[in-house]
């Protein structure tokens, strides 16, 4: 929880409380519902909550922003980022019933009011989205065919309307998107924690 506060610092009271409760909300679910590897629940702050927080180094969302996340699993990058930007929008989706439970459960618990999920494949997903948000499901160019349907033409945010990763050091052998403006930036700029060195942002137009 330290470790959050260390990199965004002008939490309010209540976000500050949110942030805190994940910790049990997460070790309880976790141990009905696998959605984060057992043995990395001790890491939930550093792998998990600063990680999908990466997202707001790169971008700070206006307010009304409707965002997706795709394949949010517990909800990872989903989460930490409604309790981080209340006035923003997010829909968690995932294709995985008992996981989108967990995500729906925790978002409750905390009484995030800026959070739908949705138990579906994001392929039958239709509603528009200024952004799709995503961690650790699927490469790029196929996230790209999937959400150029979701990504709305109303653009309301410094960074155009598009797509944004979470990805670790797989990303030198994972084809990039050819067609669009594609642009990295690398954790390490901002997080001092060495599970950062190789963890990456990629911001894709779409
Ligand atoms: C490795 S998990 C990552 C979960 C979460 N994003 C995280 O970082 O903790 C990948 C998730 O993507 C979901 N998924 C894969 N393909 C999907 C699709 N087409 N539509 C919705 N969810 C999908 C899976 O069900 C799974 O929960």
């Amino acid at each position: 929880m330290e470790l959050i506060l260390k990199y965004f610092p002008d939490l309010t009271e209540e976000q500050k409380g949110q942030f805190a409760a994940l910790y049990n909300l997460y070790t309880d679910w976790n141990s009905k519902i696998n959605v984060i590897s057992r043995k990395d629940i001790g890491n939930l702050y550093e792998h998990h909550v600063l990680h999908s927080l990466g997202i707001a180094k790169v971008i700070r969302f206006a307010p009304g922003t409707k965002i997706m996340d795709l394949g949010t699993g517990g909800g990872f990058p989903g989460i930490p980022l409604a309790i981080l930007f209340p006035e923003v929008q997010f829909h968690l989706v995932d294709s995985i019933g008992k996981k989108v439970r967990v995500a729906t459960e925790v978002a409750g618990s905390i009484g995030l009011k800026n959070v739908t999920t949705r138990h579906a494949r994001a392929e039958e997903e239709k509603q528009l989205f200024d952004f799709v948000v995503s961690r650790a499901v699927m490469p790029l160019t196929d996230l790209l065919k999937i959400i150029r349907k979701n990504i709305s033409p109303k653009q309301r945010n410094a960074l155009p309307n598009g797509l944004i990763c979470l990805k670790g050091g797989e990303l030198e052998k994972e084809a990039m998107p050819v067609r669009n403006k594609t642009t990295m930036w690398d954790l390490k700029e901002f997080f001092g924690e060495e599970f950062f060195e190789t963890k990456k942002a990629v911001y894709v137009t779409v």
